[in-house]
C-alpha cells in the first residue's frame, strides 16, 4: 500500500477568521497569541482569566493544533466543558474535540490506561471523601485504641490527617504536631492507622482523590517510558485557577509537560480559598522557579464590576498578606456606591433583603442576576424561611452534593459492587440495609465472599439467619437481574431504585421527595455510557443537589441565587449581597489565632465583593441569635476599617417610625 503523508495546514495570523485584536485587550492579547514555552498569567478578578483561555484555546486550534493535543486543567468538569462550548461557539466544534477536566479526571484516565504498570486492575475502585471515611473507620475498628483522657480523633479528623500529609508532602507525625496537637499523644496509633488504611486500599484496588495524584506522579516520575508516552499526548497544556493547586498539582504539571516545556498556567493568589484541601497560593509565586524562562503577563483591567465596587476589593485586599502586588481598575461608571447594611436581627437583614430583591425585580432585574453569599451553608437557613414564605424561588448552591446524600449512595452501593466486588464499604451499606443483618453479620458474610462464595448470592451463605434468609435471597436475584440488564444504566438504576423503595420508606420520613430525586436520577443517568464510567463521574464529580432541584422544580420564572462564597468562584451577578458579614463568621472563629488562616478569609471576602457588576450590599445583623443564646455582634475586622467614602452605611428604620417621625416634622 502507499502511503501519503498529509502536512499540517498551518494558516498566518492574517487568516485568523476571529479579530482576536478587537476582541481582547493588549494584555489578554499577548496572553492569547503567545507561542511556546511557559507563562504564567496573573489576573486579578473579573480581568478575563475565562475570557483569556477560552480565545487561547481557540487561537491554538486556528493555527493548526490538533484539538486533542490540546490539555485544558479546570478546576471542575463542568468548568472545562463550559470554556470547551464557548470556544467552539466562537471558532468551530473542533475545540469540543479537546481534552478537558480536573486533574483527578485526568489523572484517573491515565491510571486506567496504565493499570498494570502499578500493579492494579483496569477497573479499580475510586471513593470520595466521604467513603474515604468510611474507610478510616473501618479500619480503625480493627485496631487497639489506647484509652486515654483526651478522646480519640473521629474518622474525618483521621481522614484530614492522612490528605494533609500527602497533599502537603509531610509525615503524619509532623501533621500531628502542627495542625492537630491535641491529639499527639495517639501518633502511633495514628500512623499505624494511616498505614492499615493504605494497606486496605491497595488489597482492595480503591483509591481516593489524593491516590489519584500521588499515584500518577509516582508512574511518571519513575517509570520513564510512560511518562514520555504520556506528555507526548499533547502539545499544550493550559491550566486554570492555578492558585488553587498544591504541590502534587504542579510537579504533575511539569510532568505533563517534560517533552515540550509548552504550559500556561493561569490564576489569582488573591483568590485562593482551598488551602483546608491543600491548595497553596504559594504555588503561584514558584511557578517561575519550576518552569524554566518563565513569562509573566498581568491582568488588571476589570471588566464586570463598577470602579466603586472595585474600590471596596482593593481595599480588602490591601489587608492580605503575601500577594503579587495589583490593583484592578476599570474603564466602567463609577456605579452606585456599596452599601454597608446593619440590621437589628437576623429576621430584619432577611426583611432587608426580600424587599429589596422584590424591588430589583420590579424594576425589571431577573431573580437569577442577583445572588445572596455567604460564608458557611447555614448562614442562609433565616432568610430561606422568608423567601419561601413570599414565594421567591431560590436555588442553593454550595449545601451537600446530590450523590452525597444517604439514599443515592445507598443506591449506588448496589451498583458498585455489582463492579467490585471488593468493595467492602459499598457491600456493608447494601447488607445492612436488610433487618437483623448489623456489622457482624455482614462482615461474616463478606469473609465467606472473599474466600470463595459467590457474593452475588448471599443466600447460599452458611448459618443464615431465617429472619433474612428471604431478604438475602431477594438480594440475590436483585443481582442477577442486573447482570441481565447489562449495558443499560437507567435500567439498572431504575431496577435497584425499585428494590430499594420499601427501604426508603422506612428509613426516612421524607421518603416521597427522596424517591422523587432517585427518578430523577434514573432520567438523568442515560448520559453515562456505562455503569462503570457512572460510578467513577459521580465519585469525581458529584451531582450538585442543584441540579436535580432544577429539574424537579417547575418555576417559569429563573430562580434567585443563593451561594457559600466557595461555590460562587468564577461567577458574576448583576446585584450580590454578602449576609451575616461578622467577625466570627468572616473570618471564621477557627481562623482568629492563625495568621495564614486570617489571610485566607481575607480573599474569601475579596472573592464574594469581586462577583457583582453594579450593585453591591454588605449585610450583618447586630444581634446574632443561636440555640445557645443571643448576643451582641461586631461586623467583620475586614470591613470595620474601610472607610465611609468607600462603604456608605445603611441603617433600617421601621415604616411606622419613619411615619411618625414625618408627622412630627
Ligand atoms: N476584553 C474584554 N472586553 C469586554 N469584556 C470583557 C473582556 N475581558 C473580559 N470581559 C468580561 O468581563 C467579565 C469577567 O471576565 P471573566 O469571567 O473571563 O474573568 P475572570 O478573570 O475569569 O474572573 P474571576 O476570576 O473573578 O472569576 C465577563 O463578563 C467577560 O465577558
Amino acid at each position: 500500500m502507499k502511503k501519503f503523508v498529509l502536512s499540517q495546514e498551518d494558516i498566518t495570523p492574517a487568516e485568523y477568521s476571529i479579530q482576536y485584536e478587537d476582541l481582547l485587550n493588549e494584555a489578554q492579547l499577548e496572553a492569547v497569541m503567545f507561542d511556546e514555552g511557559s507563562a504564567l498569567i496573573v489576573a486579578g478578578a473579573g480581568t478575563g482569566k475565562t475570557r483569556t483561555l477560552v480565545y487561547r484555546v481557540a487561537r491554538l486550534v486556528e493555527s493548526g493544533v490538533d484539538p486533542t493535543q490540546i490539555l485544558l486543567l479546570t478546576f471542575t468538569r463542568r468548568a472545562a466543558s463550559e470554556m470547551l462550548r464557548r470556544a467552539s461557539q466562537i471558532l468551530d466544534e473542533r475545540c469540543q474535540r479537546v481534552e478537558g477536566g480536573t486533574f483527578h479526571h485526568y489523572c484517573s484516565k491515565i491510571l486506567h490506561r496504565y493499570a498494570e504498570k502499578i500493579g492494579y486492575p483496569e477497573q479499580f475502585t475510586i471513593i470520595d471523601a466521604g467513603d474515604a471515611m468510611d474507610t478510616v473507620n473501618l479500619v480503625r475498628s480493627q485496631v487497639d485504641i489506647p484509652t486515654q483522657k483526651k478522646r480519640f480523633p473521629k474518622k474525618s479528623t483521621l481522614y484530614n490527617i492522612f490528605s494533609t500529609s500527602v497533599n502537603k508532602q509531610m509525615t503524619v507525625r509532623d501533621v500531628i504536631e502542627q495542625q492537630y496537637p491535641q491529639f499527639v499523644n495517639y501518633t502511633e496509633t495514628i500512623e499505624l492507622l494511616a498505614d492499615k488504611y493504605a494497606a486496605y486500599k491497595e488489597q482492595n484496588f480503591v483509591m481516593d482523590f489524593d491516590d489519584l495524584l500521588v499515584k500518577t506522579r509516582d508512574l511518571l516520575r519513575d517509570q520513564q517510558e510512560v511518562r514520555k508516552k504520556v506528555a507526548a499526548q499533547h502539545k499544550h497544556v493550559l491550566v486554570d485557577e492555578y492558585q488553587d493547586t498544591n504541590a502534587l498539582q504542579a510537579e504533575l504539571t511539569q510532568l505533563f509537560s517534560s517533552i515540550h516545556n509548552n504550559v500556561m498556567a493561569v490564576g489569582d493568589d488573591a483568590q485562593s480559598i482551598y488551602s483546608f484541601r491543600g491548595a497553596d497560593h504559594k504555588n503561584m509565586m514558584r511557578y517561575p522557579e519550576l518552569f524554566e524562562d518563565t513569562k509573566i503577563i498581568k491582568l488588571e483591567e476589570n471588566y464586570r464590576s463598577t470602579q466603586r465596587i472595585l474600590d471596596v476589593a482593593n481595599r480588602v485586599l490591601k489587608q492580605a498578606g503575601e500577594k503579587f502586588e495589583k490593583e484592578l481598575y476599570t474603564v466602567k461608571e463609577k456605579g452606585d456606591m456599596p452599601g454597608l447594611v446593619k440590621a437589628a436581627n437576623m429576621n430584619d437583614q432577611s426583611r432587608f433583603l426580600t424587599q429589596m430583591i422584590l424591588n430589583l425585580r420590579e424594576q425589571g432585574h431577573e431573580l437569577n442576576e442577583i445572588a445572596c453569599l455567604f460564608r458557611n451553608g447555614r448562614d442562609s437557613f433565616d432568610l430561606e424561611v422568608m423567601l419561601n414564605k413570599k414565594n421567591i424561588p431560590y436555588i442553593k448552591y454550595g449545601g451537600q452534593k446530590f450523590t452525597e446524600a444517604a439514599h443515592v449512595k445507598d443506591v449506588l452501593a448496589h451498583l458498585r459492587v455489582l463492579v467490585n466486588p471488593k468493595d467492602t464499604i459499598s457491600w456493608n451499606r447494601v447488607l445492612m440495609l436488610i433487618d437483623g443483618i448489623g456489622p457482624k453479620t455482614a462482615e461474616e458474610l463478606f469473609s465467606w465472599a472473599q474466600t470463595g462464595g459467590n457474593p452475588y448470592r448471599p443466600d447460599q451463605a452458611p448459618n443464615t439467619s431465617d429472619r433474612y434468609l428471604t431478604q438475602l435471597k431477594a438480594l440475590g436475584n436483585l443481582f442477577s437481574e442486573l447482570k441481565k440488564l447489562d449495558g443499560s444504566v437507567p435500567e439498572q438504576l431504575q431496577t435497584v431504585v425499585d428494590y430499594y423503595a420499601k427501604f426508603c420508606k422506612k428509613r426516612f420520613d421524607d421518603h416521597p421527595k427522596r424517591m422523587k430525586d432517585l427518578e430523577t436520577f434514573v432520567d438523568i443517568s442515560g448520559t453515562y455510557r456505562s455503569l462503570e464510567k457512572m460510578i467513577e463521574e459521580v465519585a469525581l464529580d458529584p451531582i450538585e443537589a442543584t441540579a436535580i432541584d432544577t429539574e424537579t422544580t417547575e418555576k417559569d420564572e429563573p430562580p434567585l441565587i443563593l451561594s457559600t462564597i466557595h461555590s460562587a468562584k468564577g461567577l458574576e451577578w448583576h446585584t450580590v449581597f454578602l449576609i451575616q458579614c461578622l467577625d466570627g463568621i468572616l473570618p471564621s472563629g477557627y481562623a482568629i489565632d492563625d495568621e495564614e488562616q486570617i489571610d485566607e478569609e481575607v480573599r474569601l471576602l475579596y472573592v464574594a465583593v469581586t462577583r457583582a457588576k453594579e450593585q453591591l450590599f454588605i449585610t450583618y445583623p447586630a444581634l446574632f441569635q443561636s440555640r445557645y443564646g443571643d448576643y451582641f455582634t461586631n461586623p467583620s475586622r475586614f470591613i470595620e476599617d474601610i472607610e465611609k467614602d468607600y462603604l456608605e452605611p445603611w441603617l433600617l428604620v421601621e415604616e411606622s417610625e419613619e411615619e411618625q417621625k414625618q408627622l412630627e416634622e
